[in-house]
């Protein structure tokens, strides 16, 4: 059974990394993912300037999955640029660098100077950090996105993705492929971040579980991946030329099958990465090559967005 996927120019041998956030904010961190089976690295989201992010507890693992409000903690831009200078890219795994910026200036700043750097590293841009007390989702403002990219396509000539919040309505999928289809340069989606501002309540302590926003959170794991798949298969099919990236709901080889299934190239896998660690890599790609084993596919080709319908 073949993993392999190419794309974007890149080449990589399998489809697994993590999702921005999880295992990624420092390099040890970083390298931890690198060293580990996973075919590729992100960095967490990164501001100009470093930032300490909101109060804890930010972070919360339920049986169904997760909830966080951590803020937008990173060590700055630089530091995942010059992690990004030093990056064994011959090795063969990609890096992609995540950008979060509090205003479309930041973003701007920081892939003119991303460009300058002339790196072998692809650039996500996340329109949807759910957790900025008093900052609304970029992704959920069609226009401002329409003008964000405008801007960022003329800054940034090289390839780039976006890092997208769940729509949950087929004319919000409508009309936001409408805004990414505009930009040519614009290759991946990647669907999606956590469902925003969910609350989880603990009942013993009659209480919220994080600090933050009094309880509110974006929620990953098992409660997101039915909207994780219609968001993939949806802009897998709205995105004619343009890669769509799963994330979301990852907890085995068969949620992993069902992104490739409803059309993602590559997939990310974050809370269940945080609450297992890195050894969740080898043990989804294992149950992803009997899964594929069992039904016959040689390789990910053989079934990637061919979903059926009733
Ligand atoms: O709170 C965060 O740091 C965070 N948390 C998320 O669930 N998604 C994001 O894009 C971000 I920037």
């Amino acid at each position: 059974v073949d993993l392999s996927v190419s794309w974007l120019g890149l080449a990589m041998a399998n489809p697994l990394y993590n999702a921005s956030g999880v295992m990624c904010r420092s390099v040890a961190e970083l390298e931890q993912v690198r060293t580990s089976a996973a075919g590729a690295v992100i960095t967490k989201s990164c501001t100009p300037q470093p930032r300490v992010g909101n109060p804890e507890p930010r972070y919360c693992a339920t049986p169904l999955g997760s909830i966080n409000s951590m803020g937008l903690p990173n060590a700055g831009y630089h530091y995942y640029r010059d992690y990004a200078r030093s990056y064994p890219y011959a090795a063969g795994k990609p890096l992609f660098l995540s950008l979060s910026g509090m205003t479309l200036d930041e973003n701007l700043d920081m892939l003119r100077d991303l460009a300058a750097a002339e790196l072998p590293c692809l650039p996500e841009v996340n329109l949807s950090c759910p957790n900025l007390p008093g900052k609304p989702q970029l992704g959920y403002d069609f226009q401002a996105c329409r003008e964000a990219l405008t801007q960022i396509a003329r800054v940034y000539p090289g390839d780039f993705g976006v890092k997208l919040p769940p729509y949950f309505d087929p004319v919000h999928f409508a009309q936001m492929a409408e805004v990414l289809n505009t930009f040519p340069t614009l290759r991946f989606v990647t669907c999606i971040n956590s469902i925003g501002n969910g609350l989880v309540i603990d009942v013993e302590h009659e209480s919220v579980v994080i600090k933050p926003k009094d309880g509110l959170g974006g929620l990953g794991g098992s409660y997101v991946l039915p909207t994780a798949l219609a968001n993939v298969r949806e802009f897998y099919r709205l995105l004619p030329g343009k890669h769509v990236v799963g994330c979301g709901g990852i907890n085995s080889g068969r949620e992993a099958f069902m992104h490739i299934l409803a059309g993602a190239t590559v997939v990310q896998i974050g809370t269940c990465l945080y609450e297992e660690g890195e050894g969740a890599f080898a043990r989804i790609l294992d149950e992803l090559r009997q899964l594929m084993a069992q039904k016959g596919y040689q390789c990910l080709d053989d079934f990637r967005g061919k979903l059926k319908t009733l």
